[in-house]
């Protein structure tokens, strides 16, 4: 029998300290959060004219030799270009025990911008997840699609979470289903947004800076409706008709419905906190974000529809800072947020 827990910030930080994690700079203030660890850009990306997995027999570097076409150098803020694959080095490096593995995922502001982005690992099979025992650099992989994208060094685009298993009786994981909501929630009847094309750069740095108008057309909608056309291959940022409700003790991943059936998407980010939507941390009607995109056809989606599901599962310990208190939180009690970076 089996059990996996998450670890909790205090484990994180401590693995900062025995050299489990190993940051080629100083850790940013927040880095570190209730459930995860953001990971940083380094000094380098690398366009790369397709995606790929090293596979079981080599590195990312002796792939990057013979694949890298182009380098950008990241000391400079410099523009990543829309639908361009780029390799980038990150700044963490892990050496993992034999009982931990790691996945991860695209921050929730990656997400929210439409900005593909996965981990990579040496000798890797497959993107976000990082085997037990683990002990080697990291690079993200990472394709803005809806807008081009300012990026420095140390820039977050994607985070990662820790899981170790240990002995007990396996436990069922709790999961709860994702809707889309459709219905008019505020006066204004803005049900979501749709991403203008050709706006301009989006500078990750500038928190606020950017006026929504220029990138977003806002969707409303009637009371009696309830329902939304997607336009092939335009991207909509829609929020989930749950109130969401994260307790102290666990964490939950978004994973997408049935991608097959679903023309609806739920694909980028997935990691929701210790804390989020909870009342005590501030967090009363917390939504999650849903990025929808359809393929090939015009798609009819409509309110209510199971678009995603949420999986918990229980933490190592209590985190010792919860979101929304007393740390950086953009996205607690949300309704339908776009990402930081608009006023
Ligand atoms: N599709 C998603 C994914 C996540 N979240 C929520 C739950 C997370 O607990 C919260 C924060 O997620 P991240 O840490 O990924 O977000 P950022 O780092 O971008 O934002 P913050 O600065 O708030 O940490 O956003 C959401 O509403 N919709």
């Amino acid at each position: 029998m089996m059990t996996f827990r998450i670890w909790p910030s205090q484990r994180i930080r401590q693995a900062v300290e025995t050299g489990i994690i190993i940051p080629a700079m100083p850790l940013a203030p927040d880095q570190i959060q209730p459930a995860s660890m953001d990971l940083r850009i380094a000094d380098r990306a690398y366009r790369v004219p397709a995606s790929f997995l090293p596979g079981p027999h080599r590195t990312v570097r002796e792939r990057l030799t013979s694949l890298s076409t182009h380098v950008l150098d990241l000391t400079q803020p410099r523009v990543l270009e829309r639908n361009c694959v780029h390799i980038i080095p990150l700044l963490e490096e892990i050496r993992l025990g034999p009982t931990t593995s790691a996945r991860a995922n695209p921050k929730s502001s990656s997400g929210r911008l439409d900005i593909f982005v996965r981990l990579i690992t040496d000798y890797g099979t497959a993107f976000d997840d990082i085997p037990e025992g683990y002990q080697g650099p990291l690079f993200a992989e990472v394709v803005p699609r809806s807008f081009p994208v300012i990026v420095g060094r140390g820039t977050t685009l994607n985070q990662i979470r820790f899981r170790e298993r240990g002995a007990g009786p396996a436990e069922a994981k709790r999961t709860s289903a994702v809707t889309i909501n459709l219905q008019p929630t505020s006066p204004d009847r803005i049900i979501g947004y749709r991403a203008r094309r050709a706006a301009g750069l989006v500078d990750l740095a500038a928190v606020g800076a950017h006026r929504r108008g220029d990138f977003w057309e806002p969707l409303t909608i009637e009371a009696d409706r309830g329902d939304l056309v997607l336009v092939p291959d335009e991207f909509y940022i829609l929020a989930s008709f749950e109130d969401v409700r994260v307790e102290a003790g666990e964490a939950a991943e978004m994973i997408a419905y049935d991608t097959s059936v679903g023309e609806a998407r739920v694909h980028y980010a997935g990691f929701l906190d210790p804390g989020f939507g909870l009342p005590e941390a501030g967090g009363t009607g917390s939504k999650v974000v849903l990025e929808v995109r359809s393929h090939d056809v015009p798609f009819l989606l409509e309110h209510g529809q199971h678009v995603g599901t949420l999986e918990y599962e229980p933490m190592l310990e209590r985190p010792d800072q919860l979101y929304g208190q007393g740390i950086r939180s953009n996205y607690q009690g949300q309704g339908l947020k776009l990402s930081k970076q608009f006023r």
